[in-house]
């Protein structure tokens, strides 16, 4: 008798084992235990560091699972929702990467056990994909001085806010900043000068930085921030600490589709993760959703 006559059903369990210098197992095995009390069976990948999205994909479609959880940072929840982008399973996500800023802004849980009942339970939100010059973008991403700092960051031996706040003062003199910004909507084209365009899906970034009030994770539309050439020191602390930049900083544009240029290359992170320097980005909202699993 398969898996399907005995009534069981599986999940698949996508465990990044470096994400954020964490040791797994004790969750694998509290995950595995709480999921055999309603007859689920865990089927468990660890990711590699490469081919983890054809590997998911081929697990997918082999064992036909019917929830997927992504225990590990955002690039590992962003590697799942490309793996299975098409196939509208439903996501959970485990927390545990160095950077959890979708977690951040899913509301999700501190705690481990609350963490895996609500990566379990029944109550979903269908999160826009953004297309950002082919990559995937689930929550922020920008160019200019939060994606310098950001290479700078990865390029350091230090970690957490200290190695951020290590950068900051060397990101502002290296920097290339102000830059110049043009912005091509299906309605207008704006040029202005600024010292970051952010492509927002979310209301903050994994800091806790609210710099989008306006930011749903779900609404069918992404912001484009501008933030404009003022007081840079300013908005550095704002982007790394829990707080709100003022208005008067900001220029928002809320679109589905837009083209952005820069007359100089620009330093581009996706998500919290530095992807080299940019002269153009084609941003689309894409036709899929993840349906990811929330409190
Ligand atoms: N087994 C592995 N060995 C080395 N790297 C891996 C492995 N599995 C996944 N990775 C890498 O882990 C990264 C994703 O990490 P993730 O964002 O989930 O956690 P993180 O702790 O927040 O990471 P980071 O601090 O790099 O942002 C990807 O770059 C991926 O290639």
């Amino acid at each position: 008798m398969n898996k399907f006559m005995k009534g069981i059903k599986e999940i698949l369990l996508v465990v990044n084992p470096i994400s954020g210098d964490i040791d797994k197992k004790a969750m694998v095995e509290d995950f595995k235990a709480i999921a055999a009390k309603s007859n689920t069976e865990v089927f468990l990948y660890h990711t590699k560091g490469e081919k983890d999205i054809e590997n998911v994909r081929r697990i997918t479609s082999e064992r036909e699972p019917f929830r997927i959880i992504a225990a590990g940072g955002d690039g590992t929840i962003k590697m799942v929702a490309e793996a299975v982008k098409e196939l509208n399973i439903p996501l959970g996500i485990i927390p545990s990467g160095s950077a959890n800023a979708l977690a951040l802004n899913l509301n999700l849980p501190k705690n481990l056990e609350e963490q895996i009942g609500v990566a379990l339970g029944k109550h979903f939100l269908d999160v826009d994909l953004i297309s950002i010059n082919d990559e995937l973008g689930l929550h922020m991403s920008d160019i200019g001085i939060n994606a310098e700092l950001i290479k700078n960051y990865e390029s350091s031996s230090f970690r957490g806010k200290f190695g951020y706040l290590l950068q900051t003062i060397p990101t502002l003199i290296q920097s290339k900043y102000p830059f110049k910004f043009k912005v091509e909507t299906d309605k207008n084209i704006i040029e202005e000068e600024g010292v970051l365009l952010a492509i927002a899906n979310a209301s903050k970034y994994g800091t806790g930085a609210k710099v989008n009030p306006q930011g749903k994770l779900d609404d069918g539309v992404f912001e484009i921030l501008i933030f404009k050439n003022l007081d840079l020191l300013e908005i550095m602390k704002t982007l790394r600490n829990e707080m709100s930049l003022s208005p008067d900083f900001i220029k928002i544009l809320k679109v589905k589709k837009a083209k952005i240029t820069c007359t100089e290359p620009v330093a581009f992170q996706v998500d919290g993760e530095y992807l080299g320097e940019v002269r153009e980005l084609n941003v689309k909202l894409l036709p899929e959703k993840a349906k990811i699993a929330i409190p």
